[in-house]
């Protein structure tokens, strides 16, 4: 029998919400929240290895007991030993000697290095823990050998915090992050977590992503711009600072982006004294996609590093639809051309295709990716995932994953491998997973919030041409809030998957209850938070609803990340959920 730290039903959801209601209100897993927790564990360790009173007792005597702890004042330099490296991408010192029962949370840093850190009244703070600026690094971890980070702004922006590891260290650190998760964010019995699984890499660790957003911000009204000005800083927002880093590049975007970045940098330094607001500019990737018959691909090889390659394309074939659904590897060849002054373009080679990139910084543009086979065409304000070459490999992934492989055990006792002829797509975007994944099934519904992003998906299953035998598509899509889906739902429960992939802040509690009431037999939950992730599993697992409604519980199949964002201290959580039988 499973062990719950809630009794199921009604009883157990009442109790959960009333501990929920009696912790501090702080954003569900945001960054401090996850600070204060693996502050709060560190402490903890640290204070029993050292022997003190602190062994029994509970988080909260902690919490006050640190409550009452002196902390450094301002200014104040600290020679600090990293311990840990947090879920947040910084590394986390204790320095008991000063005084100071505290964390010190200091950016750039990894466990091993010996630091020189400074306090700044200005950064935010918790009984648990401080965060303090990085002065200098007095002894590096070993774990920096070799390793050198590609960005210049690395140590003052807020990016990609994890550039000074090896990329493999980062994989595993992902998986810890994965697994602190579940264990202080799921409020599960750790008998009901299966081991995490490996962190799958990506292909690209630098120049993969398709999106940036820089900005800049305005001025005072009493200090009006005047033509002429120095421009503001243009960039991302410094570490730890609410200020702007003026940024030339952006070693984790595309080049095609860095292109766009020198383009957009010059408008906003002819257009910016004409307002005094600031703006956020967005800069997104889109691609052609040209399959080459077998002479241009011939030719193609031969003009290895030639503008020419570019400029093929009425010769090309065009069956999209057999490329394989994998990461096609390196170009033989890239040229970089400009179709007006300011329109840049980079053709990419391969085999078999020619990619031609192009970006936009229009909100309102159409822009397309390709993912092997599939081609989506996406607003370019609305969602897409922002990383095109670890897609091939998640999709394929999922769709080896998503049927069950090994037989079920139904109420009576059987052995049967369930049937699952129909998948929910829950929060679907422009349709990712219901394009991709409708071979698999009998029909596909989809929903979304964000109605323009579902008037792409009907396209993008239009372009793509999912059909059945009879003429017909499989695929249908809801412009609506994702609860809505359980409203008619038209497929048999037995007989259906669910995907979920919400924004950062999780399924909402009364999506979760409808699912649990209409108990779909396999669920898979895809997430850029873990750690809301980890506390919306846990409530699947734990079972939700009342006496009034029945509700089914989940159990956890599988549980792993992907690298969706290398050098940045994200993960893309993926948990595979089975229904529990014993109703
Ligand atoms: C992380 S994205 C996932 C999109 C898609 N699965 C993909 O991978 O491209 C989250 C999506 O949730 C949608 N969303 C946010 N709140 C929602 C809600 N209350 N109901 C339905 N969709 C919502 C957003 O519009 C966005 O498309």
């Amino acid at each position: 029998m499973e062990k719950r730290r809630y009794p199921p039903g009604k009883a157990g959801f009442e109790k959960r919400r009333k501990d929920e209601q009696s912790r501090p209100r702080v954003t569900e897993g945001s960054p401090d929240q996850v600070l204060d927790i693996e502050a709060t564990t560190l402490l903890e360790r640290l204070r029993n290895e050292k022997g003190t009173d602190a062994r029994d007792k509970d988080t909260d005597d902690l919490k006050s007991s640190s409550a009452q702890t002196e902390k450094p004042e301002a200014g104040t330099e600290l020679q600090l030993e990293i311990q840990e490296l947090s879920s947040t991408g910084d590394g986390l010192a204790y320095s008991p000697d000063k005084d100071h029962d505290l964390v010190f949370v200091v950016p750039f840093s990894v466990p091993g290095d010996k630091v020189l850190a400074k306090t700044d009244p200005q950064k935010p703070d918790s009984h648990q823990w401080m965060k303090v600026d990085f002065v200098k690094l007095l002894s590096p971890s070993p774990s920096r050998d070799g390793v050198t980070p590609q960005c210049r702004y690395f140590g003052t922006c807020s990016g990609c915090q994890l550039q000074m590891l090896p990329y493999q260290e980062q994989l595993a650190h992902k998986k810890t992050i994965i697994e602190k998760a579940f264990k202080h964010f799921s409020n599960l019995d750790p008998s009901l977590i299966p081991p995490v699984e490996e962190t799958i890499g990506s292909p690209l660790q630098y120049g993969y992503r398709t999106k940036i957003t820089p900005h800049y911000d305005g001025t005072h009204k009493s200090r009006p711009w005047k033509e002429g000005d120095q421009p503001p800083p243009f960039g991302f927002t410094k570490k730890n600072v609410s200020k702007i880093l003026d940024i030339e590049q952006c070693p984790i975007a595309t080049d095609i982006l860095n292109e766009g970045l020198k383009i957009e940098r010059k408008n906003v330094a002819d257009t910016f004294w004409k307002k005094s607001t600031g703006a956020t500019v967005l800069l997104r990737e889109s691609t052609k996609r040209e399959v080459l018959s077998s002479s241009q691909a011939t030719k193609a090889r031969t003009l290895s590093n030639s503008k020419d390659t570019a400029t093929n394309g009425a010769a090309l074939a065009q069956d999209l639809s057999r490329l394989p659904l994998e990461y096609p590897g390196s170009p033989t060849s890239t040229s970089v051309s400009f179709s007006k002054p300011s329109v840049p373009e980079i053709t990419y080679t391969y085999p078999s295709f020619q990619d031609t990139k192009t970006y936009t910084s229009d909100h309102k543009a159409f822009t397309t990716e390709h993912i092997g086979p599939y081609t989506y065409t996406t607003l370019a304000n609305s969602f897409f995932q922002n990383n095109n070459s670890i897609l091939p490999t998640f999709l394929s992934y999922i769709r080896d994953q998503i049927l069950p492989k090994t037989p079920a055990i139904s109420a009576t006792g059987e052995t049967y491998t369930p049937k699952i002829k129909y998948l929910l797509d829950a929060y679907c975007g422009s349709g990712l997973f219901s394009i991709a994944l409708a071979s698999e099934f009998s029909s596909v519904l989809g929903i979304d919030i964000d109605a323009l992003g579902i008037q792409c998906a009907r396209e993008n299953a239009t372009i793509n041409n999912p059909q059945k035998a009879n003429g017909q598509s499989n695929l249908g899509f809801i412009a609506a809030d994702a609860t809505a889906i359980f409203e008619d739902v038209p497929y048999p429960a037995d007989q259906t998957l669910c995907i979920i992939d919400p924004p950062r802040k999780g399924a909402s509690p009364d999506f979760l209850k409808q699912l649990c009431a209409y108990g779909p037999k396999r669920v898979v939950y895809v997430s850029c938070n873990v750690h809301t992730q980890a506390r919306d599993v846990g409530m699947l697992v734990a079972g939700l609803g009342g006496k009034e409604h029945k509700s089914w519980r989940y159990s956890i199949e599988k549980v792993g990340g992907f690298d969706f964002f290398p050098q940045t201290g994200h993960v893309e959580g993926v948990c595979f959920l089975n229904r529990v039988e014993e109703q």
